[in-house]
This record gives C-alpha cells, structure tokens and sequence, in this order.
C-alpha cells in the first residue's frame, strides 16, 4: 500500500476509522484494470475571460467534447478505497475552512447544453449492475446501481464517495438536487450522511477530466432513490464492508423519525425535515401527524401540489381529531393558494376562519386569496402596489390574467405554434390591450444568489456565456417540477429547440385539480435535464423589474435576471411585434401595442433594446437560424450590407463623439444617416431617430427661444421615424382643448411603435412638453404631457408617479402663463 504523500491527505488518513482500513487491507485496492483516459484534457476556463476569450473557448470545448465521445467505452476499474477516503476528508476538510472565511467566494462552473441523460424508465423495469460491470464512457440504459456513501461530502456541489455491496468504492457527483445550492456543509451533510444508501438509475461513468479519478455523473435528482424499507430491491441487498464506518445511527421508529423531522424542520432545514417525515411514514402510512408536518416543509419549500396531496390525504383519514383537521385544511388552503387555485383557497379559508375567526392571519389569507381571484377574473390590478413592492423585492404577489388570446398552429414557426387574439384588442382603454399578465414558472435576480458563491453557467446551445441567474434558474426550475409533478407537462410542452421531438400541437392553458404526493425517497415524476436545459435556452426571458426613469441599471452583464415563463413562452417574435413586454417585478405584462384584429397573431419582439440589424440578426440566429421574417428585418436586408454597416457606423460615430455646440455637424450625420436607407423605405428609419434627437439636442444648446420650434420639430421627426402618427400640433390650440377634462393626446395611441424601447420615446416627449412650456404654449404641452404619461402609463408605471410629474410640470406651466 503506498501512502499518500500530500501532508492534507496523510492528516485525513490519521482520522479514518479501522474499519476503512481494514477494508482497504482486504483485497478492495485497485486491481490491474488497464486505465486509458482522454489524453487530452478539456481546455481550462479562465473566469475573468472577454467575449470573444469566452466564445473561443466555448469552441474548444465543443472541439474537446466531441474527440472525447469518439473514444470507446471502457471497463471500470477499480480505484483505492484508501485514497479515495483520504482525498475526500483532505478537500472537505479545505473546503470546510473555505467556508468558514465569510470574505471567500467559491467559483463553480456549469456547463449546459450537452447531451446529458435523465433515465425514464420506472425503476422496475431496471436491472442491478455492480461497479465491476460498468464501463467508463458509458450510460448504462436499463440498468441501476446501488451504493452507499463512506464519507461526507466534499464540497457545496455534492460531491461523494460512495461504495457498492462488493465493496468497490468510486466518485459520484449529483447536480441539481433540491435545494442543495442554497445549503452549506453542514445542510448537505444531513441530506447525505455517511451510510446513506441510493439506487441509481441508468448511471453514467464518466471518464476522469477535472481530477484523477472517473466520477458517476448524475444530473436529475429524479435518478435517485433512496432507501424504501419495503423495497426488495434495498432489502436483498448484502453489504461486504458490513457496517459503514463513521455512519450515524439512524432512529428505527415512528416517533424518531418525527422527532428528527421536527428538530431539523425547527433549523429551517425544510428538505431534510421532509426527508425524515417520509422515512417515518415509510414505516407507517397511517401517521397523520407526520404526514402534516410534511406538507408544512413543503409548503416552505414551495412543493404546493406535494403539501396539497399530503393535507388532503389527512383530510380523508377518519377520526380526525378537530386540531389535526383545522391544521390539515389549512394547510390545503395555504397550498391551493400556491397553487393558484384560488377559488379552491378561498373556500377552504373561508371554512377555517369561520372555526377561528380570531384568526388574524387567516384572515390576512382570505383577503388575499379573494383579491388574486378579483385580478385573475378581471384583469384589474393595483399597479401601485406592485410596483412599490418591486422596488423592494422583485418577487410579488399577484395572480395571472389571461385576456382575449389563445393559442393556434403555426407550422412556419419553430415549435408549430402561436398565440392569436379571440378579438379585436382595439385601441383605446388600457384594459382591453391587456391580453396577458404573468408569473414566472421560476425568476432569479442577483439577490436570490448565495452571496459566497459565483456559479459561471456556459450555454453550448447558445454558445455563451449565461447570467449567474440562468445557472440558478435551471436548478431551480428542477426543484420546482420535484416538488409539484402536476406542472412537469406545462414546461416539457413547450418548444425544446429543433434537436427535440415537436411539442405537442397544443398547449393547456388550464392546471390540473389533481394533486400528485410528493415522496422524496422515490420521486413521482421524471426530470429530463437536458431537455429543461434546452426549453431554458429557448424560452427563457431577462425580467428585468421596471424601474423609475434615471434608475441605474447593474453594469455587470452577469448579473441579470432570468426566468421562465410559461404561456408568455408561446409568443413567437418579431422585431416591430404588434405587442410588447414589461415586467412589474417578476410579473410579466404583454400588452398589445396596436390594434390587433381577431385571428392575427400576438408577437412580441426576443430582442432587448435598440438594436441594429447586424446584433439583432446574431441575437435571433439561435430563434431563427435562416433570419427573422419581420417586415423591419426585410427591409433592412434590402437596405445591403454596406449601407447597413455604414448606418452602423455613423450612428456609433454620432454616440460617440457627440459633439456639443456643433450643429452642422449634427445635421450632416442625421443626413447620411438617413441616406443610408433606401428611398422607398417610407418615413419609419429607426435608427434616424438617434440622429434627429442629436439636431435637437444641439438646437437646443444654442439656448435661443426662438430656435425651440426648430428642435421641437426635430423631436417629432425623431418620433415619426419609429413610426408614430403625430395627431396634430395644433390641435390643443383651439378653445376647446382648455376646457377642463380634455384627454387630447399629441400622439395616435392607436398605434404605438416597438422599433426602441418605450422609455426613450418617453423621454423625447418630455423633452417637447419642456420645450412648449418654454414657448408658453401650454396646451400643446399638456397634449405631449399627457401622451407621456400615457405611454408610462401603457407600459405599467404607477399612476402615482405620473401624477407628481403631472404635477409639477402643470405648476410650471401656470407659473409661465402668470408670468407671460
Ligand atoms: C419561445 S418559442 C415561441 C413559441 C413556439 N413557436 C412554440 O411553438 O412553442 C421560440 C421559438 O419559436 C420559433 N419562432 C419564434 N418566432 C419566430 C418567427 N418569427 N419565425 C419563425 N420561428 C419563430 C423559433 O423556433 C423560436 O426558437
């Protein structure tokens, strides 16, 4: 036996038990299998890398994962026990003082959008294999293997050593498992103790890459089972080792279990609580009370449909006694909440608060559950609210509304499908442009991440690099369809990419009543990673929360949001959709932006801000590998090459050096830029908006009253060249417009471009209410300040801001009548 020569490995070694070395001593070293790795190891990753760093070594590793899949499979063997062991206390013991130092920041990389397997084939239907049959490089389908952990885990990533009943140990990492990312040592060490026995379904042995040894991939927490006392599968098993060293003692009744349960449900340690309940009600099904308690961690975990069914099941139970059914219907109601099922809620609270009606949080609940039922139905939110408590936490309360759309077939779109509209969604009122308002499947915002861990997530779909958040969102998607298998079809039903089979034709915009137990021993549904990695990377949206204008957004790219959402998902793209997004904290509210005929398709534009053609082009290839389709796209491509570069080039020029005081200048560029779309293009030019607003701008800097007209007019070239119908600049001078109540809007509403963002047409109407107010034609301005504050309004800003901008700039305006 050759002892390891690292001094970290020689001290673990000093702690190992007799037992482990014992096993070692007996025969369960490393046998002479012939070792062949990749010679090549994959290219290393440098954290800090630029852009174009990063896409070439998104290449590499494609380049390296390909050459490494062309080596064929070979047998396992087997590695030292000892070494194994001793490396392991060595890293956690590391890891463990890593932790301890608050200041340290753990760097973890994920790589998604590699073929990656998720087994779907009910564990019955399998056949165990030990380690000495395995193969390196290879999944093993129709096969699972049994094993157990010999010591404690490594790192935050879970990260094991685990042995099979020969005795022959080896490396397992499982990724994406329920909560694991959120918990530290110590939270992981009670999720996967030493002696924890696993099945493992279709297990992948993957050659060795990141260290010396070949690891056990797993990548969906669906592909672990654990032990099931009824189960022959667990019961027939014989161990060789015997008794695991170090294992702590598990309870073996009822009421340990609970008790275990209960102390770690009280350390806010949800998902092992709901692990110890489960065990104890493998023991005994009957036991209601920690049936109960397992709803309530999974309520706190988000597991709704497993805390429904398990409330529900003690609901049915006989005999109930009046204090178990008042926590059991309670605790239905709190779950159908989550849920959304909110009339199923407001009966059920109704029920409990009529026993309690002292109750002040249940009744809080009532109230609550009554106004998600009031939006959902009506459409009709307080706006105000939402956005005060976005401002705080991005993650808000309010429940979903479906105006008049529904889904259609569409076979020239990836995918097949399509949102349209019931009915005519005509100008006019807010409410009837509102066809949908959504909550996100899952949302994560820089916040929701670990503070000391930096997780970099590479996207081989997309080929870059993802937001923190994405990483984030992925897993946690997994944990949210592990602890409500009721919702697995309405994510794996949408579009995948084209290297999946099509979704259905359809998709089911209602949830099903039917609740699904959750039992975290032997999960209820199957979780298909690499697909979900796929429906994430072509689904997902940035759902940056709507801020007041001037906020300052996060410079680091990295640190944007991320979600997923479902209906809002359906919605094919175009960059001058007829609708468009905006997000109220996580809430998603598309609205339609002009009028849209019954029948016509709802888009809504995949891009984030202004654009021009070549970034929007690169944006969408991974939507539309042969281009987008959209008129504006069209046009630009008739436009050439050059001119489009061209464009490109001044409007970066004129960002650029944006020279003040020089107006010719100005006027020239806004010339060549304009001459770079073609005649026949008509007035909408997108990008001359850019230069417009700098004549303007440079008219303005004169600071010469009698040259406003001129910048205003500049100003309403800028607008008209995104597309707005100007209604009329004269029409607010007519007595009429002074009469108190007029609603005269400066611009056709019934038509509101999408080419750039709202904020920036925002902005320039402010500049020409200014600008009027300054020439003391005050009704033209109250006709641009209210087309304003109507846009910021369309676009979900509060009515309580917009009422102090009205405000204010109605004071000043009086003051300059007064004083003119
Ligand atoms: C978020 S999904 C949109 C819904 C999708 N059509 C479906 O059936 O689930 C995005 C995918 O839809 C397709 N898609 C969206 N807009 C499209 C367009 N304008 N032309 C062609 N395909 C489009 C692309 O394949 C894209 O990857």
């Amino acid at each position: 036996m050759n002892l390891p020569a690292d001094p970290a490995l020689l001290m673990a070694l000093m702690r190992l038990q007799p037992d482990d070395l014992r096993a070692e001593l007996e025969g369960y070293a490393p046998h002479n299998g012939t070792h062949r790795s990749n010679p090549i190891p994959p290219p290393i990753f440098s954290p800090n890398s630029s852009p174009d760093q990063m896409s070439s070594y998104i290449k590499e590793y494609k380049a390296w994962f390909e050459a490494d899949k062309r080596i064929p499979p070979q047998p396992a063997y087997r590695l030292s026990r000892l070494s194994l062991i001793t490396q392991q206390h060595a890293s956690r013991q590391f890891v463990s003082e890593f932790e301890s130092r608050d200041s340290e920041v753990i760097v973890q990389m994920t790589i998604t959008g590699l073929p990656k397997h998720s087994s779907m084939t009910p564990v019955w239907q399998l056949q165990g294999l030990h380690l000495s049959d395995m193969m390196i490089r290879k999944t093993h389908i129709g096969r699972y293997l049994i094993c157990r952990t010999v010591a404690p885990l490594r790192s935050t990533a879970v990260q094991l050593v685990v042995e099979d009943p020969d005795g022959a140990c080896f490396a397992c990492s499982i990724y994406n498992f329920p909560t694991a990312s959120t918990g530290n040592l110590s939270y992981l060490d009670d999720m996967f103790p030493i002696g924890l026995i696993m099945l493992i379904r279709e297990p992948t042995y993957k050659a060795a890459t990141q260290g010396p040894n070949p690891i056990i991939r797993v990548d969906s927490p669906s592909d672990i089972f654990f032990v099931d006392s009824g189960s022959t599968v667990f019961r027939d098993v014989v161990w060789r080792t015997g008794r695991v060293p170090n294992a702590p003692s598990e309870p073996d009744t009822v009421e340990q279990w609970k008790a275990k349960g209960n102390s770690l449900f009280k350390a806010a340690r949800w998902f092992p609580a709901a692990f110890a309940y489960s065990r104890g009600l493998k023991m005994d099904p009957t036991a209601i009370v920690l049936r109960l308690n397992r709803a309530e961690a999974y309520l706190r975990l988000g597991f709704y449909t497993g805390a429904a069914a398990d409330a529900s099941d003690a609901l049915k139970s006989a005999d109930l006694p009046d204090t178990l059914q008042d926590k059991a219907l309670y605790r239905l109601a709190k779950a159908e909440y989550g849920r959304g099922r909110w009339t199923a809620a407001i009966g059920m609270f109704d029920e409990y608060f009529l026993r309690h009606p002292e109750d002040k949080e249940a009744a809080d609940c009532l109230s609550r559950a009554k106004a998600r039922l009031a939006e959902s139905d009506t459409g009709s939110y307080d706006w105000c609210r939402l956005f005060q408590e976005s401002q705080k936490d991005p993650h808000i309360e309010a429940a979903e509304y479906r105006g008049p759309i529904k889904v259609q077939q569409f076979l020239n779109r990836g995918g097949g499908r399509g949102i349209i509209a019931t009915r005519d969604v005509c100008a006019g009122e807010l409410l009837v442009r509102t066809p949908l308002v959504s909550k996100p499947f899952i949302a994560v915002y820089p916040q929701d991440l670990p503070p000391n861990r930096q997780i970099l997530t590479l996207d081989m779909i997309a080929s870059k690099q993802e937001t923190m958040s994405t990483g984030a969102a992925v897993s946690a998607a997994i944990q949210k369809i592990y602890g409500n298998p009721d919702l697995h079809d309405a994510v794996y039903h949408l579009y995948a990419g084209p290297s999946y089979p099509p979704p259905p034709p359809s998709y089911r915009l209602e949830s099903s009543p039917a609740t699904v137990p959750v039992d975290p021993l032997a999960p209820a549904v199957d979780v298909d990673v690499a697909r979900l990695e796929a429906i994430y990377s072509h689904n997902a949206f940035r759902p940056e929360p709507l801020a007041p204008v001037g906020t300052e957004r996060s410079e680091q790219a990295m640190k944007e949001p991320s979600g997923l959402y479902l209906l809002p998902s359906l919605f094919n793209h175009s960059c001058v959709g007829n609708a468009a997004w905006t997000c109220i904290g996580d809430l998603i509210v598309i609205r339609a932006f002009q009028t849209i005929k019954v029948g016509d398709e709802v888009t809504i534009s995949y891009r984030s801000g202004e654009m021009p053609y070549a970034e929007r082009a690169k944006h969408l290839k991974k939507y539309m590998p042969s281009g987008c389709d959209c008129w504006l796209c069209e046009d630009d491509r008739k436009d050439g090459e050059n001119s489009l570069q061209r464009r490109h080039d001044l409007i970066e020029a004129l960002k650029r050096r944006a020279p003040r005081g020089n107006l010719n200048h100005a006027r020239t560029m806004a010339r060549r830029i304009d001459a770079t779309y073609a005649v026949s293009r008509g007035p909408v030019r997108p990008e001359t908006f850019w230069a417009f607003h700098t004549v303007a701008r440079e008219i303005r800097s004169l600071d010469r009253l009698n040259m406003l007209q001129k910048a205003i007019a500049e100003e309403i070239k800028a607008l008209e060249s995104l597309g707005y119908v100007i209604a009329s600049n004269k029409a607010s001078s007519t007595s009429r417009s002074q009469q108190q109540g007029d609603t005269r809007m400066a611009i056709d509403t019934s038509f509101i471009p999408t080419t750039l963002p709202l904020d920036y047409h925002i902005r320039v109407m402010l500049l020409i209410t200014r600008d009027f107010i300054a020439l003391g034609k005050s009704n033209v301005a109250a006709s641009w300040l209210r087309s304003a504050c109507w846009s910021k309004y369309f676009i979900g800003l509060v009515k309580r801001e917009i009422n102090s901008v009205r405000q204010y700039l109605e004071q000043v305006m009086e003051e300059n009548q007064t004083s003119s």
